[in-house]
């Protein structure tokens, strides 16, 4: 990275989550001023109440699945029945929850500024391609901008007809809040955030209901990775209705009523929404200069984060750009290693690992069977059973499995899908070698250690070796 020499460019970035906060810190070594606005708290939605917050919940929940799965690996426990269950203390684990994303947060402020990155609590407006306003509790200030950043994310989609008021109906958002376990929960939309948190709550005790409006859970991820874990989500007891859309939710004392579409109500004693989220591009002054939006109100960019405004630069969620923190990251790095003259690679999707923390957890990386199957690559596919990973036995692991995709011809590896507990790590190897277009064979000589569940990737490599002969 070459530093920028000559006047300090301006740069001010408005919203402070990851697609804000890391560019900050590009943008400051690049030897730029940086001046971050930010309403809520740095980190972003990622860090106060999405990504961070909900991973922190599922550690507690899988740490209590742990208690419940013991005794198949010939663990009991000593006293009556009643003692032997784990229960959750919800106003302890929420509690924990805030405090750890508080301090996160406070880590990234103490980062930015310790590069010499200002930030201003408040929120952002331009007024013009090169000035923004921050409007704070004690006034205004208007800031002259070389670049600007937009990197203000999305909040939850909420319906007319299911209005949360923060008690009984939640948005995930709210969630952290409450001082019980929900009793009877109704998890609305199986998107993954839905997934993910109806896991989460039934793991920690609840009895959960999973609405879904499609045909199976997950509907955007590999179909037999869905298929997986919506099957191990009805063997735990979760009670999952796919082709139910909801088109109410009503409070009715101390208990919530879903109504679906064909006219079915389901009665529980909290409802979560999670169904989908719109981005906050309205009333910052991008229509004002002229920044053009999607019809879904996304602002549309480029693959080095440009906007149609010269010097306007967006970056995250609300660019619609596949919603991940490690997306929004890196597009807001590129953002500013473009605006300020540094070398840039565009963005590259295909070289982005996602994860879906369920239990096992869904691990993705490069082409996608569907891309296949719609005819986008022509590849080859090997999809080994987890079941027969001799450490999967050891660990009495029965769900799950490796998907590796290649290239015909020069059996290059574009793409995996892992099923299993930890995958997030697991996808790792398999994102490197997508990264370096790495052979089936190449990774097949590759030792893996003598058991363990990488084993399964290299074996699954070796099914995939092309011979002549
Ligand atoms: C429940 C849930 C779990 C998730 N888990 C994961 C995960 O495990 N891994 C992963 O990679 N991704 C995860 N995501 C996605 C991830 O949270 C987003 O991709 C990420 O937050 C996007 O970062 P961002 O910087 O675009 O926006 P955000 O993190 O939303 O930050 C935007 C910030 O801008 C601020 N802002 C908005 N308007 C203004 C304004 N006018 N002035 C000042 N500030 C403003 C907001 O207050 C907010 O703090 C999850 C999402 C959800 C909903
Ligand atoms: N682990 C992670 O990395 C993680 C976790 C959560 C979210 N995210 C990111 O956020 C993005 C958005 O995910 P999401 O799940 O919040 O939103 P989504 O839009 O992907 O899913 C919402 C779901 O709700 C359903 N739905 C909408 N209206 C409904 C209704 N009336 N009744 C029943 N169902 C209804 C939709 O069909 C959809 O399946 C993901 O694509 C992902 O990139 C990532």
């Amino acid at each position: 990275m070459k530093a920028v020499t000559g006047r300090k460019k301006q740069v001010v970035v408005v919203g402070g989550g990851p697609g804000g906060y890391e560019a900050a810190l590009v943008g400051a070594q690049l030897g730029a001023q940086v001046t971050v606005i930010e309403k809520e708290g740095l980190g972003g939605a990622a860090v106060l109440t999405d990504c961070v917050p909900s991973k922190t919940l599922i550690a507690t929940s899988d740490f209590m699945s742990r208690f419940a799965a013991a005794g198949r690996l010939g663990v009991g426990f000593e006293g009556t029945e009643e003692d032997q269950h784990a229960e959750a203390h919800m106003r302890e684990v929420n509690s924990r929850i805030l405090d750890l994303a508080k301090a996160q947060s406070h880590d990234i402020k103490a980062q930015v500024e310790s590069v010499g990155g200002r930030v201003i609590h408040g929120t952002g407006r331009i007024l013009g391609p090169s000035t923004v306003e921050a409007i704070t509790e004690t006034g205004h200030e208007e800031l002259r901008a070389d670049v600007i950043l937009v990197a203000t994310g999305t909040r939850p989609r909420v319906m007319a007809t299911a209005q949360p008021d923060g008690e009984r109906i939640l948005t995930w958002q709210q969630i952290y809040d409450l001082a019980e376990l929900p009793e009877k929960l109704i998890v609305v939309g199986s998107g993954v955030t839905g997934a993910e948190l109806a896991h989460a709550y039934l793991g920690l005790g609840s009895e959960v209901t999973l609405v879904s409006s499609r045909d199976r859970v997950l509907p955007g991820s590999d179909a037999d990775a869905a298929t997986v874990i919506e099957n191990v989500f009805r063997r735990r007891g979760m009670k999952v209705l796919n082709r139910s859309r909801m088109t109410a939710v009503e409070r009715r004392g101390d208990s919530v009523l879903v109504t679906l579409e064909d006219g079915r109500q389901v009665e529980g004693s909290h409802a979560l929404l999670a169904v989908g989220s719109i981005p906050q591009t309205k009333d910052i002054g991008l229509d004002d200069i002229g920044v053009e939006l999607s019809d879904s109100g996304h602002i549309v960019v480029d693959r080095v984060s440009r906007t149609s405004v010269p010097g306007v630069y967006a970056a995250g969620d609300c660019t619609g750009v596949m919603p991940l923190a490690s997306v929004a990251a890196m597009q807001g790095r590129i953002a500013m290693a473009h605006s300020l003259g540094d070398a840039v690679s565009p963005l590259n999707l295909r070289g982005v690992c996602a994860n879906i923390f369920t239990d096992p957890e869904i691990a993705t990386v490069g082409y996608s069977q569907q891309d296949i199957d719609e005819g986008r690559i022509e590849a080859r596919i090997v999809t080994l059973p987890l079941s027969t990973n001799p450490r999967a036995k050891m660990r009495n692991i029965k769900d799950g499995f490796v998907k590796l995709i290649t290239r015909p011809g020069s059996n290059t590896l574009v793409g995996g899908v892992v099923v299993a507990p930890q995958a997030s790590e697991l996808i790792y190897p398999i994102g490197l070698a997508v990264q370096n277009r790495l052979t089936v064979d190449q990774i097949a000589s590759t030792f893996s250690v003598y058991p363990s569940m990488t084993g399964s990737i290299a074996e699954a490599a070796r099914r995939l070796h092309e011979t002549d002969i």
